[in-house]
């Protein structure tokens, strides 16, 4: 019996051997060539995400080097002292830096993390950690370049829905960008294997880095969770809940957890992609008609934050089912 069937109940193991996950692989660097070649990514694109929710993008423009930094600064963080870290300790989720070890679901016990705005970087990079010394500036240098990826891709996703690849530009330049980076300890036999619950992202998009196997997603069509396979050099994207909200559920958020890898400790950096704090999100004008009516209400980033602080101790603090206009509608 591995670790795994210990503690994770044998019908939430992954499956991945009977039903290998579908993984589509986006070449991004296709994006910039000739319209037709354009087209048809754009079409790659918007097919995972109406089917899948998630993709994963290779030739992103982002070297190797800074993506190995990026980690390295994760790691070198939480391998500091506690006293380091927790002086970004906080209850309150609108501080611009939040170290924490502990979630309040009571389930992801085993995981820390420091979540950090980074976007725009000059506003936010004064109040990111000074310990170790390379922290900003590798963690800086990601974090721009994964804008950049970002902003790539969600006008791509806005072509794939129609609306054109302007559509609210300003608002998607003037949005915001959290890091969330996480820390997860090697499996061992008294942890859960658990080190982050089920959840979805609140944003448009999400692109996830990580330093080995660990993040597992929900399989739309079969309902079963399955391991996301590392591919080199790849990044990992999924789509948030206020992308359901923008599409009026025509691409669907992603609900994703991680588990705790048997071989080694485990870095995750999440780089969340929504509009300003108090910018609402409402459902596409162009994408609702008397057929589709908006399934969800307006909400902003700071709704978001809201929601969290009211849900604090409640498993299921599900943001997406609180915007249902209809809640018991099922896509
Ligand atoms: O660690 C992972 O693979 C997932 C992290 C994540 O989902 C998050 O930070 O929102
Ligand atoms: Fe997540």
């Amino acid at each position: 019996m591995s670790d795994l069937s210990r503690t994770v109940p044998q019908e939430q193991l992954p499956s991945e051997d009977l039903h290998p996950l579908p993984m589509p692989v986006i070449n991004l660097g296709h994006l910039s060539l000739d319209s037709a070649t354009r087209s048809r990514v754009v079409n790659d694109i918007a097919k995972a995400c109406h089917g899948l929710g998630y993709f994963q993008v290779i030739n992103h423009g982002i070297g190797q080097s800074v993506m190995d930094c990026a980690v390295k600064a994760a790691s070198d963080f939480f391998e500091l002292p506690n006293e380091a870290k927790e002086e970004f300790s906080s209850e309150d989720l609108r501080q611009p830096v939040r170290y924490d070890t502990s979630s309040k679901d009571s389930i992801s016990m085993s995981r820390a993390f420091l979540k950090h705005y980074a976007h725009p970087l000059s506003d936010w990079i004064q109040y990111w950690p000074q310990k170790p010394p390379i922290y900003r500036e590798y963690m800086g240098k990601y974090a721009a370049e994964v804008r950049r990826v970002a902003l790539q891709l969600m006008e791509a996703m806005l072509e794939g829905l129609g609306l054109g690849k302007e559509y609210l530009d300003e608002k998607f330049q003037e949005g915001s960008q959290l890091l969330s980076v996480n820390c997860y300890p090697k499996a061992s036999q008294c942890d859960t294997t658990i080190g982050l619950a089920p959840h979805s992202d609140y944003g448009f998009l999400t692109i996830l880095l990580t330093s080995c196997r660990g993040l597992e997603v929900v399989d739309r069509s079969s309902n079963i969770w399955k391991t996301v396979q590392q591919l080199p050099h790849a990044l990992h994207v999924h789509i948030g809940d206020h992308m359901e909200v923008l599409s009026n559920g025509r691409m669907k958020t992603v609900v994703h957890r991680a588990l705790l890898n048997p071989e080694e400790a485990r870095i995750s950096i999440a780089s969340i992609h929504g509009f300003a704090l108090h910018e609402k999100v409402t459902c596409a004008k162009e994408l609702v008609d008397e057929e589709n009516p908006p399934k969800y209400k307006e909400s902003s980033f700071s709704d978001f934050l809201d929601h969290l602080t009211a849900n604090m101790d409640n498993k299921h603090r599900n943001f997406l089912d609180s915007l249902k206009k209809c809640k018991d509608y099922r896509a």
